[in-house]
């Protein structure tokens, strides 16, 4: 059984991922309530993508979070592959992997491995997931859809693409997490 490209993001209720000016926290909710935190322990898988600008923030974010934090192990210890066009050298250690070019061919091969083990799981930013989906790379969606309407912003989605609800859920922060699975 190949493995799945999983992506979880906040979005709007009016569809975007980010504000006009990649604005984001400022109208998420990233204070997580348990029964949010178990059901996101709950979905496995072994490899995460990043893009450039998210790694930056992300990476270092998630290091310095206190032992114990919900997620931490998970986000600091699952290998790491970024996207990036300017980066050359990877400034974020053993764990994390540049991907400069040829991300198509680069995420098909991780899809083609045994998926027993894990999916893949891909957390933004914009541009990555954009080209991701653009591509046709991802198999499911985890939106953490925030009580909250921007108006403006930037979207996932550029062009028509069909998916069949699996799971619909409210938790006590306020989010409500839809699970979509593609079409094929
Ligand atoms: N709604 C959500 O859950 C999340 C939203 N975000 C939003 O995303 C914003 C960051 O997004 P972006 O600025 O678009 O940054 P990004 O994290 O997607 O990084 C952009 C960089 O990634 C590289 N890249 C992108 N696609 C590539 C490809 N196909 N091949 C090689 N390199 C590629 C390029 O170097 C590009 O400059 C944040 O400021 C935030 O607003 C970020 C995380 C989660
Ligand atoms: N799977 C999971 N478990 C947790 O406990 C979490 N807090 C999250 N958070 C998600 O991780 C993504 C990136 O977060 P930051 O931008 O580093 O805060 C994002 O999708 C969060 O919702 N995930």
């Amino acid at each position: 059984m190949p493995r799945k490209l999983m992506l979880q993001m906040h979005m709007s209720i009016d569809g975007y991922i980010a504000g006009p000016n990649n604005e984001l926290m400022e109208w998420i909710v990233y204070n997580f309530s348990q029964d949010l935190n178990d059901y996101l322990s709950n979905i496995k898988f072994n490899d995460i993508i990043l893009g450039h600008k998210l790694a930056e923030g992300f990476i270092p974010a998630w290091q310095s979070m206190p032992s114990g934090t919900p997620g931490k192990e998970l986000m600091v210890n699952t290998p790491k592959m970024v996207f990036s066009t300017t980066l050359q050298e990877n400034p974020w250690g053993e764990r994390v992997r540049l991907l400069n070019s040829g991300f198509e061919d680069e995420v098909g091969k991780m899809k083609a491995q045994d998926g027993s083990e894990g999916d893949v799981m891909v957390y933004g930013g914009v541009q990555t997931v954009q080209a991701l989906i653009e591509k046709g790379l991802v198999d499911e969606l985890f939106l953490l859809v925030e009580p909250v309407a921007l108006g403006e912003g930037k979207k996932l989605f550029s062009s028509r693409t069909s998916y069949e609800v699996m799971e619909t859920k409210k938790f006590e922060c306020g989010i409500a997490v839809l699970h979509y699975r593609k079409k094929v």
